[in-house]
């Protein structure tokens, strides 16, 4: 089996790039520790503080960010990196080629359930002559990503990874390396099984409504199959889903709070996840536009995010189009 590093020199992977990456694993693996002793280390529950956007941290939050800080920000590639759990970016060698953002630990909400988590994690080049301690240089739109991934950290640890040459999975072995184990994901076009979070149906939109319910009308609606549905409460591991059978996965706009677009952050959960989504065929989109070409404003920016099975992610996006032109007519 293909370690990591030779899979990505066969590859012609950049140098730095796989430098880069490599480094991001040594923190993986000290998440996934982390993770695997969780109450035996007291590493469970959560923390007196809450992150920027007003969510009480769990201790394994700030652990995991703190790991993913001190590795990158040694490393002379890094001239910065933005986090879920940092109000600001965080500067690190001036000199530095690249700019990472991360999710430290997504679905944190699964940690003390023992339930699987990630780190998401995308990849940019540094603007030159940018103040790296300021969210301007990372305010680049998913296009300009240069690699994106995640390490779900499940029944097996598992990194996937594109640098935009197709998405790739490995996974992490007793020894301590990535090896390997699916190549070139492709997923199916089409698909009988959706994730959403049902109980906020009263809150969406009505053509986000009216589509779930045709689903669950099953072979006897417009659909004419019968549908599955699916929730982890983890997008780490909903996308992983996606990315191996197929699937819808969408946590859209509602109500609840009318001024904010989404739930999901745009920049290290919508990027890095729709260029994994697009990279394997898929669709990634906020239901009226495609995810990686909306243009960010702030570091911790929301969205409405709708991914998966090609078709399927149309069908739900006609459905948003005659919603409008019905509101328009
Ligand atoms: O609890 P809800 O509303 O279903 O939300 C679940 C969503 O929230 C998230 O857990 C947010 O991520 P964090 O745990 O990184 O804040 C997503 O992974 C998941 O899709
Ligand atoms: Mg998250
Ligand atoms: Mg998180």
């Amino acid at each position: 089996m293909q370690l990591l590093s030779q899979f990505l020199r066969r590859h012609d992977t950049d140098e730095q790039l796989m430098d880069l990456i490599a480094t991001l694993m040594v923190a993986c693996k000290e998440i996934a520790l982390q993770l695997r002793e969780g109450a035996l280390a007291g590493v469970l529950g959560t923390t007196d503080n809450t992150n920027v956007q007003g969510e009480t941290q769990k201790k394994l939050d700030v652990i995991s960010n703190e790991i993913l800080k001190t590795v990158l920000l040694n490393h002379s590639l890094v001239a910065g990196v933005a986090s879920e759990e940092e109000s600001e970016p965080v500067a690190g060698n001036p000199d530095g080629r690249f700019l990472v953002i991360f999710d430290p630990l997504d679905g944190s909400s699964n940690i003390d359930i023992n339930v699987s988590v990630g780190t998401i994690f995308s990849i940019l080049e540094a603007p030159e002559g940018e103040d790296y301690s300021q969210e301007h240089a990372y305010l680049q739109n998913g296009r300009k990503q240069i690699a994106a991934g995640y390490v779900l950290y499940g029944p097996s640890a598992i990194l996937v990874l594109s640098t935009g040459k197709g998405v790739n999975m490995f996974t992490l072995s007793h020894t301590g390396d990535f090896l390997l184990t699916r190549e070139n994901v492709i997923i199916p076009e089409e698909t009988r099984e959706f994730a959403i979070n049902m109980s906020n149906h009263r809150f969406w939109e009505p053509a986000m409504r009216s589509y779930i319910d045709d689903l669950l009308l099953g072979a006897d609606g417009p659909r004419e199959k019968n549908y599955n549905m699916r929730w982890v409460a983890a997008m780490v591991a909903e996308v992983h889903r996606v990315l191996t059978r197929g699937g819808i996965f969408t946590y859209p706009w509602d109500s609840r709070s009318p001024r904010k677009p989404g739930k999901l952050r745009l920049m290290y959960e919508g990027n890095p996840m729709s260029m994994l989504v697009e990279q394997a065929g898929g669709l990634a989109t906020n239901c009226y536009k495609n995810v990686m070409d909306v243009q960010p404003d702030d570091i911790h920016e929301r969205v409405s995010i709708a991914l998966g099975s090609l078709k399927e992610v149309e069908t739900l996006m006609a459905y948003h189009e005659r919603e409008e032109s019905t509101r328009e007519a």
